[in-house]
Protein backbone atom coordinates (compact mmCIF):
# COMPACT_ATOMS: atom_id res chain seq x y z
CA UNK A 1 0.00 0.00 0.00
CA UNK A 2 1.55 3.35 -0.61
CA UNK A 3 2.08 5.91 2.05
CA UNK A 4 -0.50 8.05 2.91
CA UNK A 5 0.51 11.92 1.66
CA UNK A 6 2.39 14.21 4.07
CA UNK A 7 -0.09 16.77 5.25
CA UNK A 8 2.31 19.73 4.29
CA UNK A 9 2.05 18.32 1.05
CA UNK A 10 -1.60 17.99 0.45
CA UNK A 11 -1.95 21.39 1.30
CA UNK A 12 0.62 22.87 -0.69
CA UNK A 13 -1.08 20.88 -3.66
CA UNK A 14 -4.63 22.68 -2.44
CA UNK A 15 -2.23 25.69 -2.47
CA UNK A 16 -1.18 25.17 -6.19
CA UNK A 17 -4.28 24.60 -7.64
CA UNK A 18 -5.62 28.19 -7.01
CA UNK A 19 -5.89 29.38 -10.68
CA UNK A 20 -3.69 32.23 -9.76
CA UNK A 21 -2.55 33.16 -13.40
CA UNK A 22 -1.86 36.30 -15.11
CA UNK A 23 -3.45 37.77 -17.15
CA UNK A 24 -6.73 37.39 -14.67
CA UNK A 25 -5.57 35.77 -11.63
CA UNK A 26 -8.54 34.02 -9.25
CA UNK A 27 -7.03 36.19 -6.13
CA UNK A 28 -9.98 35.31 -4.36
CA UNK A 29 -9.72 31.93 -4.24
CA UNK A 30 -6.41 32.36 -2.90
CA UNK A 31 -7.14 34.62 0.00
CA UNK A 32 -9.34 32.40 1.04
CA UNK A 33 -6.99 29.24 1.17
CA UNK A 34 -4.67 31.20 2.97
CA UNK A 35 -7.07 32.63 5.39
CA UNK A 36 -8.68 29.17 6.03
CA UNK A 37 -4.79 28.31 6.54
CA UNK A 38 -4.37 31.20 9.50
CA UNK A 39 -7.61 30.42 10.59
CA UNK A 40 -6.26 26.44 11.44
CA UNK A 41 -2.97 27.75 12.79
CA UNK A 42 -4.01 30.41 14.73
CA UNK A 43 -2.46 33.34 13.13
CA UNK A 44 -3.65 37.07 12.99
CA UNK A 45 -4.76 37.79 9.36
CA UNK A 46 -5.39 41.06 7.52
CA UNK A 47 -6.12 41.86 3.86
CA UNK A 48 -5.31 44.96 2.23
CA UNK A 49 -6.72 45.76 -0.56
CA UNK A 50 -4.79 48.94 -1.91
CA UNK A 51 -5.79 48.12 -5.71
CA UNK A 52 -9.53 46.66 -5.88
CA UNK A 53 -9.56 42.93 -6.80
CA UNK A 54 -5.73 42.91 -5.76
CA UNK A 55 -5.47 41.50 -2.32
CA UNK A 56 -2.13 41.84 0.01
CA UNK A 57 -2.71 39.08 2.82
CA UNK A 58 -0.57 39.18 5.56
CA UNK A 59 -0.37 36.76 8.21
CA UNK A 60 1.35 37.69 11.69
CA UNK A 61 2.95 35.53 14.57
CA UNK A 62 4.16 37.64 17.47
CA UNK A 63 7.04 37.91 18.72
CA UNK A 64 8.31 38.28 22.50
CA UNK A 65 9.70 41.51 22.14
CA UNK A 66 7.36 44.31 19.87
CA UNK A 67 10.17 46.90 20.20
CA UNK A 68 12.34 44.51 18.27
CA UNK A 69 12.45 45.09 14.43
CA UNK A 70 10.16 42.29 12.32
CA UNK A 71 11.15 39.45 9.95
CA UNK A 72 9.03 39.35 6.71
CA UNK A 73 8.25 36.46 4.78
CA UNK A 74 7.50 37.58 1.47
CA UNK A 75 6.04 35.80 -1.54
CA UNK A 76 4.11 36.63 -4.57
CA UNK A 77 0.88 34.92 -5.06
CA UNK A 78 0.52 35.04 -8.67
CA UNK A 79 1.95 33.02 -11.65
CA UNK A 80 2.73 33.47 -15.19
CA UNK A 81 0.64 32.25 -18.28
CA UNK A 82 1.26 28.28 -19.60
CA UNK A 83 1.29 27.08 -22.89
CA UNK A 84 -0.71 23.76 -21.60
CA UNK A 85 0.14 21.95 -24.85
CA UNK A 86 3.50 21.44 -23.70
CA UNK A 87 2.64 19.93 -20.47
CA UNK A 88 2.75 16.84 -19.63
CA UNK A 89 -0.08 17.16 -16.62
CA UNK A 90 -2.82 19.45 -16.44
CA UNK A 91 -0.73 22.97 -14.76
CA UNK A 92 -3.05 23.66 -12.23
CA UNK A 93 -4.37 20.44 -10.71
CA UNK A 94 -0.76 19.43 -9.15
CA UNK A 95 -0.75 16.16 -10.28
CA UNK A 96 2.33 13.74 -8.13
CA UNK A 97 3.72 11.82 -9.97
CA UNK A 98 5.59 8.23 -9.13
CA UNK A 99 8.39 9.45 -7.97
CA UNK A 100 6.81 12.11 -5.90
CA UNK A 101 7.89 14.85 -8.46
CA UNK A 102 4.43 17.85 -8.26
CA UNK A 103 3.67 19.24 -11.89
CA UNK A 104 1.81 22.88 -11.03
CA UNK A 105 2.46 26.57 -12.87
CA UNK A 106 3.75 28.12 -9.43
CA UNK A 107 5.55 24.63 -7.78
CA UNK A 108 8.84 26.71 -8.29
CA UNK A 109 7.97 30.22 -9.07
CA UNK A 110 6.77 30.66 -5.77
CA UNK A 111 4.13 28.56 -4.11
CA UNK A 112 7.07 26.32 -2.58
CA UNK A 113 8.30 29.25 -0.78
CA UNK A 114 4.50 30.91 0.34
CA UNK A 115 3.53 27.55 1.33
CA UNK A 116 6.89 26.04 3.09
CA UNK A 117 6.39 29.73 5.16
CA UNK A 118 3.09 28.46 6.57
CA UNK A 119 4.15 25.04 7.29
CA UNK A 120 7.34 26.92 9.02
CA UNK A 121 4.48 28.94 11.21
CA UNK A 122 1.95 26.07 11.50
CA UNK A 123 5.15 23.94 12.95
CA UNK A 124 6.31 26.61 15.31
CA UNK A 125 3.00 27.59 16.49
CA UNK A 126 2.61 24.04 17.15
CA UNK A 127 5.37 23.59 19.52
CA UNK A 128 4.29 26.61 21.38
CA UNK A 129 7.73 28.32 20.33
CA UNK A 130 7.78 31.83 20.67
CA UNK A 131 10.25 33.43 18.27
CA UNK A 132 12.06 37.09 19.84
CA UNK A 133 10.86 39.05 16.59
CA UNK A 134 7.69 39.11 15.27
CA UNK A 135 7.61 37.36 11.95
CA UNK A 136 5.03 38.69 9.00
CA UNK A 137 4.10 36.65 6.28
CA UNK A 138 3.05 38.74 3.56
CA UNK A 139 1.48 37.13 0.12
CA UNK A 140 1.18 39.91 -2.66
CA UNK A 141 -0.35 39.86 -5.88
CA UNK A 142 1.04 41.15 -9.55
CA UNK A 143 5.04 40.45 -9.33
CA UNK A 144 4.55 38.68 -12.58
CA UNK A 145 3.50 41.99 -13.69
CA UNK A 146 5.85 44.29 -12.03
CA UNK A 147 4.34 44.88 -8.79
CA UNK A 148 3.40 48.21 -8.56
CA UNK A 149 -0.31 47.20 -7.64
CA UNK A 150 0.57 44.45 -5.18
CA UNK A 151 4.63 45.31 -3.10
CA UNK A 152 5.28 48.90 -4.70
CA UNK A 153 1.85 50.19 -3.13
CA UNK A 154 1.95 47.66 -0.10
CA UNK A 155 5.53 49.16 0.89
CA UNK A 156 4.11 52.71 0.67
CA UNK A 157 1.24 52.24 2.70
CA UNK A 158 0.80 52.78 6.62
CA UNK A 159 0.01 49.40 7.11
CA UNK A 160 4.15 48.52 5.99
CA UNK A 161 5.45 51.25 8.41
CA UNK A 162 3.53 49.77 11.15
CA UNK A 163 5.33 46.29 10.92
CA UNK A 164 9.12 47.82 11.06
CA UNK A 165 10.18 45.64 8.99
CA UNK A 166 14.04 45.07 9.69
CA UNK A 167 15.05 42.21 7.33
CA UNK A 168 13.04 40.07 4.44
CA UNK A 169 13.45 36.68 2.83
CA UNK A 170 12.23 36.55 -0.89
CA UNK A 171 12.27 34.37 -3.92
CA UNK A 172 15.73 32.73 -5.08
CA UNK A 173 16.13 30.27 -8.12
CA UNK A 174 16.46 26.32 -8.73
CA UNK A 175 19.93 25.32 -9.18
CA UNK A 176 20.79 22.26 -10.96
CA UNK A 177 23.61 21.58 -8.52
CA UNK A 178 24.23 21.26 -4.81
CA UNK A 179 24.45 24.45 -3.70
CA UNK A 180 21.65 26.61 -2.98
CA UNK A 181 21.52 30.16 -4.61
CA UNK A 182 21.40 33.08 -2.53
CA UNK A 183 20.45 37.08 -4.18
CA UNK A 184 21.39 39.53 -2.34
CA UNK A 185 20.53 42.01 -5.08
CA UNK A 186 19.31 42.00 -8.79
CA UNK A 187 19.29 43.60 -11.78
CA UNK A 188 16.91 46.47 -12.71
CA UNK A 189 14.34 46.18 -15.59
CA UNK A 190 14.34 48.58 -18.05
CA UNK A 191 11.79 48.10 -20.44
CA UNK A 192 12.25 50.93 -23.34
CA UNK A 193 9.88 51.55 -26.66
CA UNK A 194 12.01 53.44 -29.29
CA UNK A 195 10.64 55.29 -31.89
CA UNK A 196 11.97 56.92 -35.10
CA UNK A 197 9.90 58.50 -37.93
CA UNK A 198 11.34 59.39 -41.13
CA UNK A 199 10.88 60.68 -45.11
CA UNK A 200 8.18 58.24 -46.32
CA UNK A 201 7.98 57.39 -50.10
CA UNK A 202 7.22 54.58 -52.56
CA UNK A 203 8.94 51.47 -51.81
CA UNK A 204 10.87 50.95 -55.19
CA UNK A 205 12.84 53.90 -54.56
CA UNK A 206 16.50 54.56 -52.33
CA UNK A 207 14.88 57.11 -50.01
CA UNK A 208 17.24 58.41 -47.21
CA UNK A 209 16.65 58.77 -43.48
CA UNK A 210 13.63 56.42 -43.49
CA UNK A 211 12.32 55.50 -40.02
CA UNK A 212 12.78 51.84 -40.90
CA UNK A 213 16.93 53.41 -41.58
CA UNK A 214 17.10 55.34 -38.41
CA UNK A 215 16.00 52.92 -36.22
CA UNK A 216 18.01 50.24 -37.98
CA UNK A 217 21.29 52.17 -36.64
CA UNK A 218 19.61 52.88 -33.33
CA UNK A 219 19.17 49.12 -32.73
CA UNK A 220 22.86 48.00 -34.12
CA UNK A 221 24.12 50.50 -31.28
CA UNK A 222 22.38 48.33 -28.97
CA UNK A 223 23.36 45.19 -30.16
CA UNK A 224 26.59 46.14 -30.42
CA UNK A 225 26.73 46.37 -26.82
CA UNK A 226 25.03 43.44 -25.94
CA UNK A 227 27.56 41.68 -27.67
CA UNK A 228 30.09 42.99 -25.77
CA UNK A 229 28.38 41.83 -22.36
CA UNK A 230 27.37 38.35 -23.84
CA UNK A 231 31.60 38.69 -24.71
CA UNK A 232 32.06 39.30 -21.30
CA UNK A 233 29.72 37.06 -19.46
CA UNK A 234 31.29 33.73 -21.26
CA UNK A 235 34.75 34.74 -21.86
CA UNK A 236 35.18 37.42 -18.86
CA UNK A 237 36.93 36.89 -15.40
CA UNK A 238 35.48 39.03 -12.83
CA UNK A 239 38.36 41.47 -10.64
CA UNK A 240 37.78 38.90 -7.75
CA UNK A 241 38.69 35.73 -10.08
CA UNK A 242 35.35 33.94 -10.72
CA UNK A 243 33.58 33.73 -13.54
CA UNK A 244 30.83 36.22 -14.51
CA UNK A 245 27.32 35.16 -13.74
CA UNK A 246 24.22 36.31 -15.72
CA UNK A 247 23.54 39.00 -12.81
CA UNK A 248 26.81 40.36 -13.36
CA UNK A 249 26.57 41.79 -16.71
CA UNK A 250 23.52 43.98 -18.41
CA UNK A 251 21.30 42.01 -20.46
CA UNK A 252 19.71 43.44 -23.60
CA UNK A 253 16.93 41.93 -25.85
CA UNK A 254 15.26 43.68 -28.79
CA UNK A 255 11.82 41.48 -27.91
CA UNK A 256 8.84 43.96 -29.94
CA UNK A 257 9.39 45.25 -33.39
CA UNK A 258 6.42 47.11 -35.47
CA UNK A 259 5.89 49.00 -38.45
CA UNK A 260 4.77 49.00 -41.93
CA UNK A 261 1.56 49.59 -43.87
CA UNK A 262 1.96 47.49 -47.19
CA UNK A 263 4.69 46.12 -49.13
CA UNK A 264 5.55 49.46 -51.84
CA UNK A 265 5.01 51.73 -49.09
CA UNK A 266 7.74 53.10 -46.75
CA UNK A 267 6.23 53.69 -43.01
CA UNK A 268 6.41 56.81 -41.57
CA UNK A 269 7.07 55.37 -38.28
CA UNK A 270 8.92 52.70 -36.90
CA UNK A 271 9.10 51.00 -32.93
CA UNK A 272 11.86 49.03 -31.24
CA UNK A 273 10.83 47.53 -27.95
CA UNK A 274 13.60 46.00 -26.00
CA UNK A 275 14.28 44.53 -22.27
CA UNK A 276 17.37 45.65 -20.52
CA UNK A 277 18.05 44.14 -17.03
CA UNK A 278 20.77 46.52 -15.44
CA UNK A 279 23.46 44.90 -13.70
CA UNK A 280 24.33 46.19 -10.30
CA UNK A 281 27.78 47.33 -11.58
CA UNK A 282 26.76 49.96 -13.95
CA UNK A 283 26.54 53.82 -13.05
CA UNK A 284 22.92 53.84 -13.67
CA UNK A 285 22.86 57.41 -14.91
CA UNK A 286 25.82 56.97 -17.28
CA UNK A 287 23.70 53.97 -18.75
CA UNK A 288 21.32 56.02 -18.96
CA UNK A 289 22.87 58.82 -20.83
CA UNK A 290 24.56 56.47 -23.10
CA UNK A 291 21.56 54.49 -24.30
CA UNK A 292 19.78 57.84 -24.94
CA UNK A 293 22.77 58.94 -27.14
CA UNK A 294 22.39 56.12 -29.34
CA UNK A 295 18.77 57.12 -29.60
CA UNK A 296 18.69 60.93 -29.69
CA UNK A 297 21.64 60.70 -32.43
CA UNK A 298 19.14 60.03 -34.69
CA UNK A 299 16.56 62.91 -35.39
CA UNK A 300 12.91 62.91 -35.06
CA UNK A 301 13.53 60.02 -32.75
CA UNK A 302 12.24 59.17 -29.12
CA UNK A 303 12.99 57.01 -26.15
CA UNK A 304 10.19 56.10 -23.33
CA UNK A 305 10.53 54.37 -20.52
CA UNK A 306 7.72 51.26 -19.89
CA UNK A 307 9.44 49.75 -16.66
CA UNK A 308 12.21 52.08 -14.62
CA UNK A 309 13.37 51.37 -11.60
CA UNK A 310 16.23 53.82 -10.66
CA UNK A 311 17.74 52.17 -7.24
CA UNK A 312 20.11 48.74 -7.68
CA UNK A 313 21.51 48.61 -4.01
CA UNK A 314 22.46 45.66 -3.05
CA UNK A 315 22.11 43.83 0.60
CA UNK A 316 25.44 43.77 2.15
CA UNK A 317 27.11 40.57 2.72
CA UNK A 318 29.66 41.72 4.61
CA UNK A 319 30.48 41.10 8.86
CA UNK A 320 28.57 44.55 9.68
CA UNK A 321 25.29 42.82 8.08
CA UNK A 322 23.89 40.88 11.00
CA UNK A 323 20.77 39.01 8.88
CA UNK A 324 23.77 37.83 6.14
CA UNK A 325 26.22 36.63 9.31
CA UNK A 326 23.07 34.67 10.11
CA UNK A 327 22.27 33.22 7.55
CA UNK A 328 25.91 32.47 6.34
CA UNK A 329 26.44 30.35 9.84
CA UNK A 330 22.92 29.09 10.02
CA UNK A 331 23.96 27.11 5.97
CA UNK A 332 27.62 26.72 7.23
CA UNK A 333 25.96 24.94 10.82
CA UNK A 334 23.95 22.51 8.71
CA UNK A 335 26.72 21.59 5.88
CA UNK A 336 24.60 23.51 3.07
CA UNK A 337 26.53 24.86 0.26
CA UNK A 338 25.31 28.52 -0.94
CA UNK A 339 25.57 30.50 -3.71
CA UNK A 340 25.58 34.45 -3.21
CA UNK A 341 24.43 36.26 -6.64
CA UNK A 342 22.80 38.83 -8.41
CA UNK A 343 19.04 37.68 -9.23
CA UNK A 344 19.23 38.53 -13.06
CA UNK A 345 15.32 38.95 -13.20
CA UNK A 346 13.17 41.23 -11.07
CA UNK A 347 11.52 40.16 -7.81
CA UNK A 348 9.54 42.04 -5.33
CA UNK A 349 12.57 42.51 -3.31
CA UNK A 350 13.49 45.27 -5.07
CA UNK A 351 11.26 47.47 -3.49
CA UNK A 352 12.45 46.44 -0.18
CA UNK A 353 15.67 47.92 -0.83
CA UNK A 354 14.89 50.72 -2.13
CA UNK A 355 13.77 51.41 1.10
CA UNK A 356 17.19 50.12 2.91
CA UNK A 357 15.64 47.11 3.93
CA UNK A 358 18.00 44.41 3.94
CA UNK A 359 16.42 41.24 1.71
CA UNK A 360 17.67 37.96 0.51
CA UNK A 361 16.10 35.56 -1.65
CA UNK A 362 15.95 31.85 -1.70
CA UNK A 363 14.17 29.34 -2.58
CA UNK A 364 15.07 25.89 -1.23
CA UNK A 365 15.55 23.91 -5.14
CA UNK A 366 18.87 22.41 -5.07
CA UNK A 367 19.12 19.74 -7.36
CA UNK A 368 16.64 20.45 -9.71
CA UNK A 369 16.21 22.02 -13.53
CA UNK A 370 15.75 25.68 -13.57
CA UNK A 371 12.08 25.99 -14.71
CA UNK A 372 10.32 29.10 -13.67
CA UNK A 373 8.17 30.27 -16.38
CA UNK A 374 8.83 27.12 -18.53
CA UNK A 375 6.72 23.93 -19.13
CA UNK A 376 6.07 21.22 -16.79
CA UNK A 377 7.63 23.04 -14.07
CA UNK A 378 7.95 20.71 -10.41
CA UNK A 379 9.32 20.05 -7.33
CA UNK A 380 9.63 17.41 -5.84
CA UNK A 381 7.76 16.27 -2.39
CA UNK A 382 11.03 15.28 -0.51
CA UNK A 383 12.71 18.29 -1.62
CA UNK A 384 9.47 20.39 -0.39
CA UNK A 385 9.62 18.72 3.10
CA UNK A 386 13.05 19.14 3.37
CA UNK A 387 12.89 22.69 2.44
CA UNK A 388 9.80 23.26 5.65
CA UNK A 389 12.89 22.04 7.67
CA UNK A 390 16.03 24.61 6.25
CA UNK A 391 13.12 27.09 6.61
CA UNK A 392 11.51 25.87 10.29
CA UNK A 393 15.68 26.45 11.20
CA UNK A 394 16.76 29.21 9.45
CA UNK A 395 13.60 31.64 10.83
CA UNK A 396 13.83 30.46 14.08
CA UNK A 397 17.57 31.79 14.18
CA UNK A 398 16.29 35.19 11.93
CA UNK A 399 14.32 35.82 14.29
CA UNK A 400 16.33 35.29 17.33
CA UNK A 401 18.77 37.41 16.24
CA UNK A 402 18.58 39.86 19.59
CA UNK A 403 22.36 42.36 19.14
CA UNK A 404 20.38 45.33 16.82
CA UNK A 405 17.14 47.07 16.81
C1 LIG B 1 9.56 44.74 -14.84
S1 LIG B 1 9.03 43.81 -13.59
C2 LIG B 1 8.88 42.22 -14.26
C3 LIG B 1 9.02 41.22 -13.26
C4 LIG B 1 9.36 39.86 -13.77
N1 LIG B 1 9.55 39.03 -12.63
C5 LIG B 1 9.72 37.72 -12.77
O1 LIG B 1 9.83 37.12 -13.80
C6 LIG B 1 10.59 39.93 -14.64
O2 LIG B 1 10.41 40.01 -15.87
O3 LIG B 1 11.71 39.91 -14.16
ZN1 LIG C 1 8.69 34.71 -8.81
ZN1 LIG D 1 8.25 34.55 -12.16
Amino acid sequence: MATPENPAVTRFRQYLRCKTVQPNPDYESCTKFLLEQAKEIGLKAQTFEYVKGKPVVLLTLEGRDPGLSSILLNSHTDVVPVFEENWSYKPFAACKSENGDIFARGAQDMKCVGASYLEVIRRLKDQNKQLCRTVHLSYVPDEEIGGEDGMGRFVESEDFKKLNVGFALDEGIANPGDALKVFYGERAPWWIDVTTRGNVGHGSQLIQNTAVSKLHRIINKFMEFRDSQERQLLIGVRPDGRKYSLGDVTSVNLTILQTGVQHNVIPQEAKAGFDIRVSPNVDMPLFKALIEGYVYSESDSKLEFVQYHDDNSCTSLGEDNIWWVTFRDFCRDRNINIEPEIFPAATDSRYLRKLGIPALGVSYLKNTPILLHDNNEYINENLFLEGIEFYTGLISRLADVQIIK
